[in-house]
């Protein structure tokens, strides 16, 4: 069952969510009995210092990572205690990720960067569909090193989006760009997040970030430390670039 939150379907909810790294003396608690809820089709943005949390988060909730302790379900299915396989499967199914160094292929072109993504999905988007939605059709035999860090992120979006997935995670989308084009990325996760109703979740240094997200959480060391909501969320290319 999906569960409500105010007028909202939350997607994903945690309930005492911990983890541990490391044994005994050399324990980190990554993340500390932390409970939220986020809704379904909405950007989230996690802000944070260094070393608070926010990338032991997303990688939870992404399935690359299990928790210690607690309980965590996304779309109606509890996560906590499936098998490296099952896993695979809800990564599969589910989950797009795109870091800040854009991971593609230097062998491949832009368009076999993508088709990638395409393998590793049930119901892939058509190629042509993505290339256009992130306005790379006419790059698309070109190599990674052909292109800007811009343009590189958005084949990496692509590659994720090409998945069609349901829940988007982006680690430091634009850490690396300046502010055009970061900001050209951002507007592009927006459009996305608009138009198919993807629910993002994006982590940022850059708290400019926060007024184009719904949900603003803010990590501190390893605890939740607020939880804010935001009914006017700013289009993209109005963020101010701090
Ligand atoms: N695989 C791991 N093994 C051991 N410790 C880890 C591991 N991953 C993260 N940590 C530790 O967990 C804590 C939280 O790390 P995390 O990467 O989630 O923070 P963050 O807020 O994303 O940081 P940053 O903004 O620098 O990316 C840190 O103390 C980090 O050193």
């Amino acid at each position: 069952m999906d569960i409500e939150w105010g007028n909202e379907i939350v997607t994903i909810h945690l309930k005492n969510v911990s983890k541990r790294y490391g044994e005994g003396e050399l324990t980190v608690n990554a993340l500390h009995d932390v409970s939220v809820d986020i809704p379904k089709g909405k950007i989230t943005v996690i802000l944070g210092p260094s070393g608070s949390g926010k990338s032991t988060l997303l990688n939870v909730i992404g399935g690359l990572d299990t928790i210690s302790n607690g309980e965590l379900s996304v779309f109606q299915q509890n996560i906590t205690h499936l098998d490296e396989k099952k896993l695979t499967k809800y990564r599969k199914d589910y989950v797009g990720f795109i870091f800040q160094s854009y991971n593609l292929l230097s062998m491949l072109t832009v368009k076999e960067n993508i088709e990638i993504g395409k393998e590793l999905s049930s119901s892939p988007l058509q190629l042509d569909y993505v290339l256009e939605k992130v306005g790379m059709k006419d790059k698309a035999d070109k190599f990674p090193h052909e292109l800007s860090g811009g343009e590189q992120q958005r084949v990496a979006i692509a590659r994720a989006l090409v998945k069609n997935p349901t829940l988007l995670l982006c680690d430091e989308p634009t850490g690396a760009l300046d502010e055009e084009t970061g900001k050209a990325v951002l507007e592009l996760l927006q459009d996305i997040q608009q138009q198919e109703g993807t629910t993002v979740i994006l982590i940022t240094h850059n708290p400019g970030i926060a007024a184009m997200a719904e949900v603003v959480i803010k990590m501190k060391s390893g605890k939740l430390a607020s939880f804010e909501e935001n009914a006017n969320p700013i289009p993209a290319k109005e963020v101010k670039w701090v």
